[in-house]
C-alpha cells in the first residue's frame, strides 16, 4: 500500500481544539494543519503556559491571539488548566476535533512525585473526556506513550500486555483505559496514540535526550549519557507524528477506542544518537563533541521499539523521515534558534 499521510485532505467544517498546543508537539501540529489548509480561525489552543506560551506559538504564526474566537482569522490561545472543568468546557465550545497533548511528560519527575504526575495525566484526561461526553465531538485524540508497556518483549505491539516501569507509564495507561471506557460506554470517538520518542524542530522540551544533547553540544559541554548508552528507543520525527495525529483525528469514528503505536519500527541506541548528532554538528561547523557517562535513571527501560503495522493498515500512516534526515533538520533548527 502506498501511504500519503493525508496531504490532500479537505478540512471544511473542522474546528481543532488542542490542549498543550503551545508546547513542542502542539506547535508542530498547528504548523501541519495550517499547511493542510485549515484556516487560522478554526484552530484553538488551550494551554497552562508551563512548557510554551503565545510567544512560542509566534515562531509558527504571528496570527495568534489570547482568547480569539472561532472564525476570527486568528488562532485563539486560551490559558487554563485541563483539570478545570468549567474553564475547559467554556473554551471547548464549538470544537469538532480535540487533541489532548497537555500532560506531565517526564518519566524522572513522575518517579520523584507520582501524585502530581497522576493529577496532571489522569485527572487531566478524565476532565477532558467528561467535556466530550456533554459536548459531542468528531474526535478525541489522546497522546499516550510506549511507557505503559515497560520492559516488555520487543518490538512492542498493540497486543503487548502493559507492565509500566514508572508512575508516568501507569498514568498514561490509566488515560488509555478512560479513553476506551468513554468510547465503549459513552460513544466518545477516542483514538489512543502511543508516541515513540519524539524529536524535531520547535522543541523547547529540554528533558528529552535529543534536545538535551543538542543544547549541551551547542554550549560546548559534553553530552551526558545515562548508563553505558546501550539503551534503545524508537525515535519518531515530530512532523511524521503530527501527520499521524491528523489522520487519527479524521478517522476517529471508524476506529473509536483503538490504540495505535506511532513510531518507526527502528531500534536505535543512545550511543548511535550521540554519534549521528556529533557527525551532523560537525558538518555544520560544530567540532569536538565529547561524551560523559552518568548513572542510569530509575524508571528507565533498557529497550523500546514499536511494531507500527496497525497504524499503517488502519490509518494509512507511516513515518517518512529517516533518523539521519530528522536529526540533521533538528540540529539545524537548534543552531538557528538556541544560541
Ligand atoms: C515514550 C516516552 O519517551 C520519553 O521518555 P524517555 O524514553 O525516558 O526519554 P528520554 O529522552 O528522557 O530518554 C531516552 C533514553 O536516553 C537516555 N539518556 C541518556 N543520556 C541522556 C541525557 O542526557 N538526557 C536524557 N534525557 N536521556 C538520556 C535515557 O536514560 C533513556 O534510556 C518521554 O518523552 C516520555 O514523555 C515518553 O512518553
Amino acid at each position: 500500500m502506498s501511504v500519503s499521510n493525508g496531504a490532500s485532505h479537505r478540512s471544511d467544517g473542522e474546528r481543532w481544539f488542542i490542549t498543550g498546543g503551545c508546547g513542542f508537539i502542539g506547535r508542530n501540529l498547528i504548523s501541519l494543519l495550517l499547511g493542510q489548509g485549515v484556516p487560522l480561525g478554526s484552530i484553538r489552543v488551550y494551554d497552562n503556559h508551563s512548557a510554551g506560551s503565545l510567544d512560542d506559538l509566534k515562531h509558527v504564526t504571528q496570527a495568534a491571539e489570547e482568547g480569539a474566537d472561532w472564525g476570527s482569522g486568528l488562532i485563539g490561545v486560551w490559558q487554563g488548566d485541563v483539570r478545570d472543568a468549567l474553564a475547559v468546557g467554556r473554551a471547548m465550545q464549538g470544537s469538532t476535533h480535540v487533541v489532548h497533548l497537555a500532560a506531565s511528560t517526564s518519566v524522572t519527575r513522575s518517579v520523584e512525585d507520582p501524585l502530581t504526575d497522576c493529577q496532571h495525566n489522569v485527572l487531566g484526561v478524565l476532565t477532558m473526556l467528561e467535556q466530550c461526553r456533554t459536548h459531542p465531538v468528531e474526535a478525541f485524540v489522546f497522546a499516550s506513550s510506549s511507557a505503559p508497556l515497560g520492559a516488555a518483549a520487543q518490538p512492542i505491539t498493540e497486543e503487548t500486555p502493559p507492565n509500566p516501569a514508572s508512575p508516568y507509564g501507569a498514568s498514561k495507561l490509566a488515560g488509555e483505559g478512560y479513553c476506551q471506557a468513554y468510547a465503549n460506554c459513552f460513544d466518545v470517538p477516542t483514538s489512543i496514540l502511543r508516541f515513540g520518542n519524539v524529536y524535531g524542530i520547535h522543541c523547547n522540551h529540554t528533558e528529552s535526550v535529543v534536545a538535551r544533547f543538542l543544547l549541551r553540544a551547542l554550549e560546548g559541554l559534553p553530552l551526558e549519557i545515562y548508563g553505558d548508552g546501550t539503551a534503545t528507543r524508537d525515535f519518531v520525527y515530530v512532523e511524521d507524528l503530527c501527520e499521524a495525529i491528523a489522520l487519527a483525528a479524521r478517522q476517529a469514528r471508524t476506529h473509536a477506542g483503538e490504540i495505535y503505536q506511532i513510531a518507526t519500527h527502528r531500534e536505535t541506541t543512545v550511543n548511535e544518537i550521540a554519534n549521528i548528532l556529533a557527525s551532523v554538528l560537525k558538518d555544520q561547523g560544530v567540532e569536538g563533541v565529547t561524551v560523559n557517562h552518568a548513572q542510569t535513571r530509575v524508571g528507565d527501560v533498557q529497550r523500546n521499539f514499536s511494531d507500527v503495522a496497525k497504524a499503517k493498515r488502519d490509518l494509512g500512516w507511516e513515518a517518512r523521515t529517516s533518523l539521519q534526515e530528522g536529526l540533521s533538520k533538528t540540529a539545524d533548527w537548534f543552531l538557528q534558534n538556541s544560541r
